[in-house]
Order: C-alpha cells, then structure tokens, then sequence
C-alpha cells in the first residue's frame, strides 16, 4: 500500500524517541530496526546520552545515516544549573549528538526567576554551538498560558532553534491548547523557530492536530522537518499498522 501523504508527512516529521528508565543497546538496536522498516525515515533518533553511540552504530548499520542523533540533556527536571547543562552538553558532543534536547529550568520560572531561566538557556545555547537546540517547556507543569508564552519567548531569544512542548515524564503531556500558545509565539516572533510537540502523543490522528495548528497559524509549507517535528516513542508503530492492518480474524 502506497503511504498517504500525511503518514509520509509524520514520519519525516518524526523524532522516534526512545527514553526509558533503564534503555539497553539491545533497545535501541530495535529502535533502529523499526525506524528502518518505516516507509520514510524519521528526522531523528532521541535517546539518552549513553545511547548515542548505540544509535549512532545502529543506523550506520542499517544504511539510515541521514537520521539526526537527537539527545536529552537538564533531562527530566530542568534544573537551574547552567554548569550541568554545559557538561552534560560537552559529553553528548563528545558522543556524537546532533540535536540537544534541553528542559527549561521551569520551576525557577514559577518562582518568578527569569533571570536564573536565561542564564541556563544561554549556558545551553553556547555549549551547543552549530547543533539545532530544542528548549523543552514541560509545558504541562506551568499551569497557565500566560507562563507558557513567557516561556516560550524566553526560549526563542535565547536562541532556540524550537521550542518543544514536553519530556514526556510530567503529568501532563503535550496538549493542542499548549501547542497553540506556543506556536503564536513563534508566529509573533517571525517564524523562524520551530516546534516540536512530545510526550503522550501515540496516534496518527493525535499527531494530526499538532500540524493542522501549525499549518493554520504558520502556513502548511512551514510544516516541515526544519520547523516541525513530533517526539513519540509509540507513534511510528501506529502509523505502520494503519498501513498494515491485521486481518479480522476467522
Ligand atoms: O521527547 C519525547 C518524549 O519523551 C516522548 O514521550 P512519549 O514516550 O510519551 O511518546
């Protein structure tokens, strides 16, 4: 069956995300395995620091070295230590990342410091050099849409390349709502960063509304893996069975 373009759309999109409590080589040897039997290669691998050279490995091994090394740092709390996100940034470049996947230090935020937010973002833009940032909001802890502009416009003129909703490990995964306040900000600031929605997101038809919201408030051409991207570690496997589905059984 030949792939809609939508489907085709996600997957390009896709940043396939493996980050468990505990992940092996042997885990991310079958991640590379599912992201070379989808029929568009993702954007990126995400995995934790000690993946990268298993990922990095893996795809080689399997012809996809196209697909960006993608890593999480200041992960998953967002602490307000810029030292820690140079070092944990240093090693991940030491490794082989590609793109840095940094959490926001939002507690410092909800204390009304914004001073302490800049100077990590900045400590992380510096560390990362040429590598494309994604500032993680853990938009599902900041409790209002007003802390989520001011979050995200923190993040865009500290130099993020995007902006991105979610660790995937708070209590609140990403959201439409979020997501709309998040990408007015990118609107309102030139459309220049781009966004990434993350965490709790398994469907295609989930997906779907995180591109129509950027596609309605940034245009449809903006939607596009330099601009655009979906974080899921279940989502790749849904999209291959709406392509493949089992037969009802007899
Ligand atoms: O960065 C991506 C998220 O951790 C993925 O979250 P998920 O496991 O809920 O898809």
């Amino acid at each position: 069956m030949d792939t809609p373009a939508p489907l085709r759309r996600l997957l390009a999109c896709l940043d396939l995300t493996r980050l468990g409590d505990a992940d092996t080589p042997a885990d991310i040897a079958a991640l590379c395995d599912l992201a070379a039997r989808l029929p568009v290669a993702p954007a990126a691998l995400c995995v934790h620091p000690e993946m990268i050279t298993s990922a990095r490995d893996g795809l080689l091994r399997r012809g996809l070295a196209g697909v960006a090394i993608a890593t999480v740092v200041n992960f998953p709390d967002g602490a307000a230590d810029p030292a820690r996100c140079r070092r944990e940034i240093q090693r991940a470049r030491g490794a082989g990342a590609q793109e840095i996947d940094a959490v926001l230090p939002w507690r410092a935020l909800l204390d009304d410091d914004p001073d302490a937010v800049v100077a990590c973002l900045m400590a992380v833009r510096e560390a990362s050099g040429p590598l494309p940032v994604k500032v993680i909001l853990e938009s599902g802890e900041l409790g209002s849409a007003t802390r989520i502009r001011e979050a995200s416009l923190l993040a865009i003129h500290a130099g993020a390349d995007f902006i991105k909703t979610s660790t995937g490990k708070a209590r609140v995964h990403a959201t439409p709502e979020a997501a709309e306040v998040m990408l007015q900000a990118i609107a309102d600031t030139g459309g220049r960063c781009g966004f990434k929605a993350a965490g709790g997101i398994r469907t295609p038809e989930e997906a779907a509304q995180y591109v129509a919201i950027a596609a309605r408030l940034l245009g449809p051409l903006w939607v596009t893996p330099t601009r655009f991207r979906i974080g899921a570690s279940s989502l790749a496997e849904a999209v291959l069975a709406q392509l493949s589905p089992k037969p009802p059984e007899a």
